[in-house]
């Protein structure tokens, strides 16, 4: 059986080493590791990429494009992380299930750049429903979510496992955060959300809340289950039905180590109120869960295979 070498720079940070241990199994991926004292070293990486199928960067946003261009000059497939190339017209967008044919396209691709965690969750909801017009896309939106400490990466980590970080800290408040531009882009919104981020003192989970004024639960949640019908990490929960083990809650907790991302939508009585909700591990299918499905899908294997940590 073929193995494909895969090189992933960033490899000892949160993301990096949590796409290690999916990968750490996998039966057709092996991945080729640098020295860390060399993980700096640019003649070191270029020789390593030069020999890999593809180079995974889950590095911060400078240091992702210095090796993005590095890997392209030397030909290597790149699969980005970080949210330098999002929304960048020569990448494609890391996101099999948002529209017919981006399958293809990530199969196809030289450089695909894996969605934002929080993006992840706001784009699922919202894509099918601007496209099917159900909701306009210069609706204004304000979007809310919360995230474990890990999706602040390893300083964030380091100060949540130590003593007196908060509880629940809200943040967002300039109104830029950097998941917006992408969100906006691959949702098809014109007007510019309002995003306002929290995060939590556990680890890994996320939830992506968008209430809507004026718009009819049900008719929304026929459209998202019709849309993701079939798919295998994008699930459309019965409609206005809260799992019992949280019940009377809705929780950004169950999904840690899976590649999944759950979608709600809520809907009053009234038919004019509803409320649109993703879980999702931001680890999971909102950074390496998601980084090995695009593996997977550029090297032609099958698409779920150890996307999930058991
Ligand atoms: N955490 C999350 O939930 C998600 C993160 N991402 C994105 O993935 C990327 C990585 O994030 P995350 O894993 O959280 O970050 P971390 O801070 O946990 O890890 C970053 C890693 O990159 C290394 N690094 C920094 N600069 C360089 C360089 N020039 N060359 C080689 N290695 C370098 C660091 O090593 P050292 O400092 O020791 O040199 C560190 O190991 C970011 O762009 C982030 O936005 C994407 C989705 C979700
Ligand atoms: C809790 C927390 O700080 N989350 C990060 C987003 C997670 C992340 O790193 O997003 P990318 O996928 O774009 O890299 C933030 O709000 O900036």
């Amino acid at each position: 059986m073929k193995k494909y070498q895969i090189f992933i720079d960033g490899q000892a940070g949160t993301t990096g080493l949590q796409i290690r241990q999916r990968l750490a199994n996998h039966p057709q991926i092996e991945v080729v590791t640098i020295d860390h004292d060399k993980r700096r070293d640019v003649q070191a990486k270029l020789e390593l990429m030069r020999s890999v199928d593809v180079t995974v960067l889950c590095l911060p946003d400078d240091a992702a494009k210095e090796t993005a261009a590095q890997a392209r000059e030397v030909g290597c497939r790149v699969l980005d992380a970080s949210s330098a190339h999002r929304t960048a017209s020569d990448w494609v967008f890391g996101m099999a299930e948002l529209a017919k044919g981006q399958r293809e396209a990530i199969a196809k691709a030289a450089a695909v750049s894996n969605p934002g965690c929080y993006a992840t969750g706001a784009i699922l909801l919202l894509r099918p429903l601007i496209d099917a017009g159900l909701l306009a896309a210069d609706r204004e939106l304000c979007i809310n979510a919360i995230s474990g400490y890990t999706g602040g990466g390893t300083k964030m980590v380091e100060r949540y496992e130590g003593e007196g970080a908060p509880i629940y800290a809200a943040y967002g408040m300039g109104f830029d955060h950097k998941h917006i531009p992408e969100i906006q882009h691959w949702s098809g919104l014109n007007a510019r959300p309002i995003f306002q981020p929290a995060v939590g003192s556990y680890d890994q989970g996320m939830l992506v809340m968008i209430p809507l004024q004026g718009s009819n639960g049900s008719e929304l949640h026929k459209a998202l289950s019709a849309y993701y019908q079939g798919e295998q990490f994008v699930q459309v929960q019965p409609y206005n039905e809260i799992a019992a083990d949280t019940a009377p809650f809705i929780t950004p907790h169950g999904l840690s180590g899976s590649n999944r991302a759950e979608l709600q939508v809520f809907g009053a009585s009234s038919g004019n109120q509803a409320l649109l909700v993703a879980k999702l591990d931001n680890l999971g299918k909102g950074a390496s869960g998601a980084a090995v499905q695009n593996l997977n899908i550029m090297l032609g294997l099958e698409e779920g295979l150890c996307t999930q940590i058991a």
